[in-house]
């Protein structure tokens, strides 16, 4: 067998030689007829196949997808085996990203199978001006052996656009958007978002609450984000959606931000009293991308939506005979209604992209229509409380660095005493650290400003009970004038 190789290669050697020195008085179709025919010998002989991947295909203003993902999945798995790299920043990136130069070769393997990718470029054609720099026509060249090609073709090539797209999503520049439409530069309207960067600084580490919930909101989130065959299993929309409730700065939007950088989504901070219509709601819906959380701060406040559903259907079932056909779904669409939120939440349209979180925050738990909060439109209702004892050790330690003091006991019975929410426990600790004060002194001012709130909550409630006496004593004069 290895003999009859042998032969066939020195066969096709000793044609390549011949043909090579007689090629140029041979008349030009019978040449292309010849290169036809080597192409074929060549490829007969050559148990390799390859797969070219280029940045741009005729369309230069768009960058080819696959050659984006498999240059982010280069650089992630392969791009440490070469000699020679080039680090970029993307578009849409804040990291630099390290990848193997061109004209050079790295190897991978799936599947116990081993590939070859080459990166080259070609050359412009310096005859021609061209708008276009030669970095436009560079290209992946991908070599496998030919038993291999239905695994190539079918899983390689996939396993590289998702692999490639991850990393782009964990490279790229996060951003805040608002729902105030952005224009293009002819003035028109480009999108129904607005964006800037996404750089908030809270994180878990920097969250003061109870480590348990906390661990517990992690643990959800994980499985959330990893869940994407389970939800395909079960016939739900891969979204989730989170109640976040509690006084005013216990750290809801703290909260929405860990979150983001935890999970590295997008957020995009849909304003309610913005939109009019349930079909702008809709609109604006349908713009937002996967890997993002769409949040509604302070829904009690957005909208007219408090416990107006249920009085509506009575009123609706009390006028269902004079109602002309149709005119409850004009009704939807000229304006923003509770049926249109809570389609917004889980209706059909609700699935489109995956992969997105939901979050409400407000101050009144009470003032929300249930349908509006229930298990499964809100899967997870987070209570945000005042500052316990075990939520202001977190807050030591990343205002002032200590894990423990002999103030800490004094600490812990006062906040069991007063209800001071993190953001009052926070400046408390910082008013002394701003003035490079030592540990002992913001400690001591904290206790001032957690005694103050103390005493002030103390006046408060003997107002409040002189105040009820007094009406109590008003009303039994009044009842006693009227007998
Ligand atoms: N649980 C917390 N952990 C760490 N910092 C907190 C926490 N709660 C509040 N803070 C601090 O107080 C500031 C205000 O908190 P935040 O805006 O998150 O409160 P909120 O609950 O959203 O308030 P509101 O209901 O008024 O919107 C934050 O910038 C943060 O520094
Ligand atoms: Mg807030």
């Amino acid at each position: 067998m290895a003999e009859s190789w042998a032969g066939l290669g020195s066969a096709i050697a000793s044609f390549l030689f011949l043909y090579a020195m007689v090629k140029d008085h041979i008349p030009f179709q019978l040449r292309q007829y010849f290169a036809h025919i080597i192409h074929k010998v060549i490829s007969f002989a050559n148990p390799y196949q390859q797969i070219t991947i280029h940045e741009y295909n005729g369309d230069y203003m768009h960058r080819d997808k696959l050659y984006a993902a498999t240059q982010a999945y280069l650089s992630a798995a392969c791009s440490f085996r070469a000699h020679k790299l080039k680090a970029e920043l993307g578009q849409e990136s804040d990291k630099p990203s390290v990848t193997f130069d061109n004209y050079e070769e790295v190897t991978d393997t799936f599947r116990g199978v081993t590939v070859w990718w080459y990166a080259s470029m070609r050359l412009p054609n310096s005859k021609t001006i061209s708008f276009y720099s030669e970095d436009e026509r560079k290209y992946y060249l991908l070599t496998f052996h030919k038993r291999d090609r239905k695994l190539v073709e079918g899983e390689y090539l996939n396993h590289i656009l998702s692999e490639g797209r991850d990393v782009m999503t964990r490279r790229r520049q996060r951003k805040l958007f608002t729902n105030s439409p952005s224009r293009n530069w002819y003035g028109y309207k480009s999108s129904a978002w607005s964006h800037v960067a996404f750089e908030h600084p809270a994180t878990f580490d920097t969250l003061a609450m109870d480590p348990k919930k906390k661990e517990e909101i992690i643990d959800d989130l994980v499985t959330f984000r990893e869940g994407k065959e389970y939800y395909k299993k079960i016939g739900k929309a891969w979204k989730r959606g989170y109640l976040l409730y509690g006084p005013p700065g216990t750290g809801k939007s703290s909260m929405i931000a860990a979150i983001a950088n935890f999970l590295e989504y997008d957020v995009y901070d849909l304003e309610l009293t913005a939109v009019k219509t349930n079909t702008e709601l809709r609109k604006i819906f349908i713009e937002t991308t996967g890997k993002s959380i769409i949040v509604v701060e302070d829904i009690d406040c957005s909208l007219d939506l408090t416990g107006k559903r249920k009085e509506k259907k009575e009123k609706n079932d009390e006028e269902e005979d004079q109602k002309l056909p149709g005119k409850e779904e004009t009704d939807d669409n000229t304006k923003l209604t509770l049926s249109g939120l809570l389609n917004f939440i889980d209706g059909l349209w609700s699935a489109c992209g995956g992969e997105r979180i939901i979050i409400f925050t407000t101050n009144h738990l009470e003032k929300l229509d249930p349908a509006l909060i229930r298990r499964g439109r809100m899967d997870m209702h987070i209570e945000m409380s005042y500052c316990t004892f075990e939520a202001f050790k977190v807050l030591a330690q990343n205002y002032v660095g200590i894990l423990e003091h002999d103030k800490f006991d004094t600490i812990r019975t006062l906040l069991c005493e007063v209800n001071m929410s993190p953001a009052d426990v926070a400046e408390g600790l910082m008013l002394k650290k701003s003035r490079n004060a030592d540990v002992g002194a913001c400690l001591e001012n904290l206790i001032k400003v957690i005694e103050a709130a103390k005493e002030a909550e103390a006046k408060k409630k003997a107002q409040e009970e002189l105040a009820a006496k007094g009406n109590e004593e008003s009303t039994e004069e009044e009842s006693s004038v009227i007998s």
